[in-house]
C-alpha cells in the first residue's frame, strides 16, 4: 500500500528529512532531476518548454531544465520575472545556477510567443505552481496554463498540476491537464479525488531519499492507497467444498412503495458478488412486484405501515430472519420512519454481520439527531457492522446536514468521527464519492476509484449488496475488514468500466454493473493474483 499524506504533513517530512542530513536544496536538486528523468522516459523529446512560477516548484523546474540541458536537450525556461530578482533565495539560487550553465530564458512572453513555443516543443514541464498554491489563479499563469492545455503537448506536472489543490483536490480556476505527474516524496490526498483525478494523468512518486518511506509512514498517513495484490489478504481461496448454503448467506432489508427496485438491485448484487443464498424482505404490500423481478431470490413480506413502509411489527420476523443469515443489508429503498428505525435498531443489536446503507443511515441520523460520534454505544459491537454513507449520508450522521464533506479529505475527518469514537476494530465507514475511503479505527484505505459512469441512481445499493456479500463468504472470520470492503469497491469500479464498454461511458444503469459481477470478480480475483501482467492505469 502506498501512504497518502497531508499536504501540512509532507511539510513536516520534508523537515525530517533536513534532520537526517537531507537538506531542502538538495531535495530540490533531486526533484528537479526526478522530473527531467521521467520526462526524458516519455522518449522523443528534443525540445522541453518549463513554466516556472516563483517559489519553490519553479525551482524545481530550474533545476530540470539544468538536467534536461545535460541530457542534450534544447529547454527553454519560461519565467514571470529574471531569475535575479526571484524573492525566494533557494529558487533565486537555483535559477541563477541554471542560466550559468547554459540554459536559456524566456520572460513574461506575450500570447503568441508562448504559444509558438510550446508548438515547437515535445513536452511541457508544469513548474507554476505546487503545494503552496491557494486561493485562485492569478496571471500570468491562468494565461500559460490555458496555452498549455491548448497546445496539445504533452505535460508532466511537476509535484502537482498547476491550479489544483494537492489537499482537497479542487480545482476552482484554471487548471493544468497533465499526461503525468511527478509528485515528491509521497501521494497527497487532492490528486486522487475530484478534480485531480482529471488532470493529474498517471502518478508516478519521487521518493527523493532512501530515508523517505520510513519518515512519511512514521508522519501518520491520512490514509493508505491499495496496489492490487494487497487484496490477496482477503480473497478467499478458491474450493469445490461448498454449498449454496456455506457460500455465505445474504439478507436484504429494504424496500417501501416509493422505492421498489432499490432492494432488488442490491440482492441481485449480492449474488452476482458470489453469495450462495441471498433473501430479501420488503414491505408486504411490494412483495408481488419485487418477487416479479427476482427468479432465485425468495422474497419475504413484511407487516406495512399504511404509507408502505415496514412497521415496527416487522422487528421479530427480522431479527430472526438475520440469525440464520452471514449478513445482513439493511437501507436500501426503506424510508425513514418508526417502523425502519425500529427495525435498525434491531439489527443493529443483532450479532450477524451488518451492512447499512442509505435510509438506515437516514434512520440512524434520526435516532441520534444527526450527532452519531455522541452516541457510540448504539454501534458498539463485536461482529463487524460497515456503514457505506455518501458524502450527503456521512453529513447527515454527523451535525454537518447544510455543510456535508466536500473532498476526500473532508469525507475521511468525518467517517473519522465515527470509527474513533466508537475505538472498536469491527467498524468500518465507506465514504463514497469520486474517490471512496474505507475507514477503520487503524487506517483509511483508498481503492483505486472506478469510472465517472459509477454515478447513477442505485449504484450505491450495488455496491452496499456487495459488500454484504463479501462479508457473508467470510462468515464474519475477517481479519482486515477496511480491506474487504475496499476490494468490494473495486469490483463496484472494475464492473462499470466493463460495463461501459456494452453501454458506452454514459449509457451504463445500476442493473448493468450488476450484470458485469461475476466476470469482474473472476478478473479481478486473476489481477490480483498475477498482478505483473496487469497494464491497467493503476494511479486514477
Ligand atoms: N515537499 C518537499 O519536500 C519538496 C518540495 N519541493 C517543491 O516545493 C513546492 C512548494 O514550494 P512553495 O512552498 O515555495 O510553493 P509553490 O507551490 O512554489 O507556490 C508558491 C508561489 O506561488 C505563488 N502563488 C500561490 N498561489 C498563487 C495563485 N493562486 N496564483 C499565482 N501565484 C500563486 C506564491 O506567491 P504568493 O502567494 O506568495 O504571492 C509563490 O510565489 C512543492 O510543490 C515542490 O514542487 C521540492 O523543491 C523539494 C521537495
Ligand atoms: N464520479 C465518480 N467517480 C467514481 N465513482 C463515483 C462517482 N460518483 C459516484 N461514484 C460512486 O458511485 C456510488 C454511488 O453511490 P450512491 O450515491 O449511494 O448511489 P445511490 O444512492 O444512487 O445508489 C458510490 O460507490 C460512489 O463512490
Ligand atoms: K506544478
Amino acid at each position: 500500500m502506498q501512504p497518502v499524506l497531508n499536504v501540512e504533513d509532507v511539510k513536516r517530512v520534508e523537515v525530517a528529512l533536513t534532520r537526517v542530513g537531507v537538506s531542502i536544496s538538495e531535495l530540490m536538486h533531486r526533484a528537479g532531476c526526478a522530473a527531467a528523468q521521467e520526462a526524458l522516459a516519455l522518449g522523443d523529446v528534443q525540445n522541453a518548454v518549463i513554466l516556472a512560477g516563483m517559489g519553490n516548484n519553479g525551482g524545481d523546474g530550474w533545476v530540470a531544465a539544468e538536467a534536461l540541458l545535460a541530457h542534450g536537450v534544447n529547454v527553454k525556461v519560461v519565467t514571470p520575472i529574471e531569475p535575479d530578482q526571484l524573492s525566494g533565495d533557494l529558487a533565486r539560487q537555483v535559477a541563477q545556477r541554471a542560466v550559468r550553465a547554459g540554459v536559456s530564458t524566456l520572460v513574461g512572453p506575450s500570447r503568441d510567443e508562448l504559444e509558438g513555443l510550446l508548438s515547437a516543443s515535445d513536452v511541457a514541464l508544469d513548474c507554476m505552481l505546487g503545494t503552496g498554491f491557494h486561493g485562485d489563479v492569478r496571471a500570468p499563469f491562468d494565461i500559460w496554463i490555458d496555452c498549455v492545455n491548448s497546445s496539445g503537448v504533452r505535460v508532466v506536472a511537476v509535484d502537482v498540476p498547476s491550479g489544483l489543490s494537492a489537499q482537497t483536490g479542487h480545482a476552482p480556476g484554471a487548471c493544468v491537464v497533465a499526461d503525468l505527474t511527478v509528485t515528491m516524496l509521497c501521494l497527497k490526498p487532492g490528486l486522487l479525488a475530484d478534480d485531480g483525478r482529471d488532470v493529474c494523468g498517471s502518478i508516478v512518486v519521487a521518493p527523493l531519499a532512501e530515508q523517505t518511506e520510513q519518515i512519511v509512514v512514521e508522519a501518520d498517513p491520512v490514509a493508505w492507497r491499495t496496489d492490487l495484490e494487497d487484496y490477496l489478504d482477503v480473497m478467499a481461496p478458491p474450493t469445490t467444498a461448498v454449498d449454496k448454503f456455506s457460500r455465505g448467506s445474504v439478507l436484504v432489508v429494504g424496500g417501501s412503495s416509493r422505492f421498489v427496485g432499490a432492494p432488488i438491485l442490491a440482492a441481485r448484487a449480492a449474488a452476482r458478488a458470489g453469495a450462495g443464498y441471498v433473501t430479501l424482505a420488503v414491505p408486504s404490500c411490494i412483495v408481488p412486484q419485487v418477487q416479479a423481478h427476482v427468479l432465485e431470490i425468495p422474497v419475504v413480506g413484511l407487516p406495512c405501515d399504511e404509507d408502505g413502509t415496514i412497521s415496527k411489527d416487522a422487528v421479530p420476523i427480522v431479527t430472526k430472519l438475520a440469525e440464520k443469515r452471514s449478513a445482513v443489508l439493511a437501507g436500501p429503498g426503506m424510508r425513514v420512519s418508526g417502523g425502519t428505525v425500529a427495525v435498525v435498531s434491531a439489527l443493529l443489536a443483532s450479532p450477524t454481520p451488518l451492512v447499512l446503507d442509505a435510509d438506515a443511515l437516514n434512520c440512524i441520523a434520526r435516532l441520534t439527531s444527526g450527532k452519531l460520534q455522541d452516541f457510540p454505544e448504539i454501534l458498539r459491537r463485536s461482529t463487524p457492522l460497515v456503514l457505506t454513507p455518501h458524502r450527503r449520508e456521512l453529513g447527515r450522521l454527523v451535525g454537518k446536514e447544510e455543510n456535508p464533506p466536500a473532498s476526500l479529505v473532508d469525507q475521511l475527518e468525518d467517517a473519522r468521527k465515527i470509527v474513533w469514537s466508537d475505538g472498536g476494530s469491527e467498524l468500518v465507514v465507506v465514504a463514497k464519492g469520486t474517490a471512496t475511503g474505507c475507514v477503520g479505527v487503524e487506517q483509511a484505505i483508498l481503492p483505486k476509484p472506478g469510472p465517472a459512469a459509477l454515478a447513477t441512481a442505485g449504484s450505491g445499493d450495488v455496491l452496499g449488496g456487495i459488500i454484504a456479500s463479501k462479508l457473508a463468504q467470510t462468515y464474519g472470520r475477517v481479519d482486515n475488514l477496511p480491506l474487504l470492503c475496499a476490494l468490494s469497491c473495486e469490483l463496484h469500479g472494475y464492473a462499470a468500466t466493463l460495463a461501459m464498454e456494452r453501454m458506452g461511458s454514459r449509457g451504463v444503469m445500476a442493473s448493468d454493473i450488476i450484470d458485469e459481477l461475476g466476470i469482474a470478480d473472476d478478473a479481478l480475483g486473476e489481477r490480483v493474483t498475477f498482478p505483473d501482467a496487469d497494464n491497467g492505469d493503476e494511479n486514477n
